[in-house]
């Protein structure tokens, strides 16, 4: 999943806006989340530890599935100067290598005054949800993003 950035201000923004992204669950994205982050759990390593678990099998750290919410809010929804405020998280089901996971996120509140906005976050395999949750975010207002376009009538500073 690399999707195309996008970028939404603001005002761009209404009640109900979605956006979807689906990735496959590679091995490699969990040895490889494992080495950044410092969590060696054998749950996500271990297929000799991981088949004594109730799950069977390697699972994907919940936070690497949570981190691709991360990805849709930072590419697509709002995009590029979204900063994070606070994100829930419920882990429902797990995660198993070779999952596609459905990420969808939707525009569910706007508070103008302060530039937020809240987002409903479901992460989906196969129709089962995963791990769903709420993200706030501060999203850049048009005049904050690129004030010198704004002045000139949206053109971009370059024209
Ligand atoms: C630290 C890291 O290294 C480890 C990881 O990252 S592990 C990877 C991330 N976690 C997961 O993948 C776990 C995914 N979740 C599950 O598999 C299950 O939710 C569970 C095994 C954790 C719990 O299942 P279980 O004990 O069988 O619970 P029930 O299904 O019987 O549900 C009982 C009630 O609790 C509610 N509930 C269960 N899980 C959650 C949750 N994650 N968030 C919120 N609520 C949850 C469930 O809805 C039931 O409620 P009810 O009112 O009784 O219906």
């Amino acid at each position: 999943m690399m999707p195309e950035l996008r970028v939404l201000y603001f005002e761009d923004l209404e009640v109900g806006l979605s956006e979807t992204l689906n990735k496959v669950i590679a091995s490699s994205d969990v040895v490889g989340f494992a080495e950044i982050t410092g969590d060696r759990n054998p749950i996500h390593l271990s297929e000799h530890f991981a088949a004594r678990t109730p799950f069977g099998t390697r699972i994907a750290h919940g936070l690497y599935t949570a981190g691709l919410i991360s990805a849709v809010l930072g590419t697509r929804l709002p995009g590029p100067g979204a900063v994070y405020i606070s994100q829930t998280l419920n882990f429902r089901a797990p995660v198993r290598i070779g999952d596609t996971v459905e990420v969808t996120v939707e525009v569910a509140e706007l508070v103008p005054e302060r530039r937020r906005a809240r987002l409903k976050c479901t992460c989906s395999v196969a129709g089962e949800v995963v791990l769903d949750g709420e993200a706030l975010v501060k999203v850049p207002t048009k005049a904050e993003a690129d004030p010198l376009a704004v002045r000139m009538g949206g053109r971009p500073a370059s024209a």
